[in-house]
């Protein structure tokens, strides 16, 4: 699949009660999955909601090339009494979008349980139903909000995998906010570290190991070396 596209923010500023993001200038392409870093309360969220449309920014302005946008956000929104069943009856009759086939073929090789309400499943089943619900609409643009904490070692592997065979399937852009320097260092090949709203490093790479990125980090925001 060939798909030409981006996401291009352009001098977007947003205003919250004690935070701003200020006059951001950032563009993505097609292929890019790009680590998003930075301490608590950075802003990385925020920059998700705004290039979801969550949030309006107050100036400035985001270009899309596409609407079809996969947010994975931490934890599972859907209703806890649903099963995984009736969820594909309800996004079937919600998303034209919505592919059936791929919904459960992620589900089984999830191995997840079809029958059984949502809410009884653990963290690491209800993540991976998040990311299978994310990716059955083919979204040109994934963005997923810390997607892998919580989870255990194998869950992790699986999930990260599963996401990455998307990216370099679909060729879609994939923007992960993360604070597992090793997620970074396995799937993604842009890192952005972002401090009080502002980009400190934006950092295209191949084959960087989570030691190499967190010295990168940590000098970035002026700590020593441990
Ligand atoms: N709706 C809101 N109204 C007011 N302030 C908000 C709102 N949403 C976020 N903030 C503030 O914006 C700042 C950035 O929050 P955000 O959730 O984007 O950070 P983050 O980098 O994702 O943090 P974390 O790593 O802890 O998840 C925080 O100070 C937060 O309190």
């Amino acid at each position: 699949m060939t798909r030409n596209m981006f996401v291009d923010i352009k001098n977007v500023s947003k205003n919250l009660t004690d935070f701003s993001l200020e006059n951001l200038n950032i563009s993505f392409e097609k292929g890019e999955i790009i680590g998003l870093v930075g301490e608590n309360g950075a802003g990385k969220t925020t920059l998700l909601n705004l290039i979801s449309g969550i949030l309006k920014p107050d100036k400035g302005q985001i270009l899309l090339s596409s609407n079809n946008i996969g947010y994975c956000f931490d934890a599972l929104p859907e209703p806890e009494n649903l099963t995984i069943e009736q969820l594909n009856t309800i996004f079937t009759g919600l998303l034209a979008v919505w592919d059936s086939d791929t919904y459960f073929s992620f589900v089984d090789e999830f191995k997840l349980p079809k029958g059984k309400p949502i809410g009884v499943f653990s963290k690491g089943m209800k993540m991976q139903l998040n990311v299978s619900i994310t990716l059955s609409h083919n979204p040109t643009l994934l963005l997923l909000d810390e997607v892998t904490a919580g989870l255990d070692p194998i869950v992790r592997r699986t999930v990260l995998n599963t996401i990455k065979e998307y990216a370099i399937s679909s060729e879609c852009i994939v923007i992960m906010t993360t604070h597992n320097l090793e997620d970074i260092s396995d799937i993604c090949n842009r890192l952005i570290l972002l401090n009080n709203g502002s980009i400190l490093l934006d950092d295209n790479f191949e084959d960087k190991s989570s030691k190499e990125i967190e010295l990168i980090f940590r000098k970035t925001l002026g700590y020593g070396d441990m």
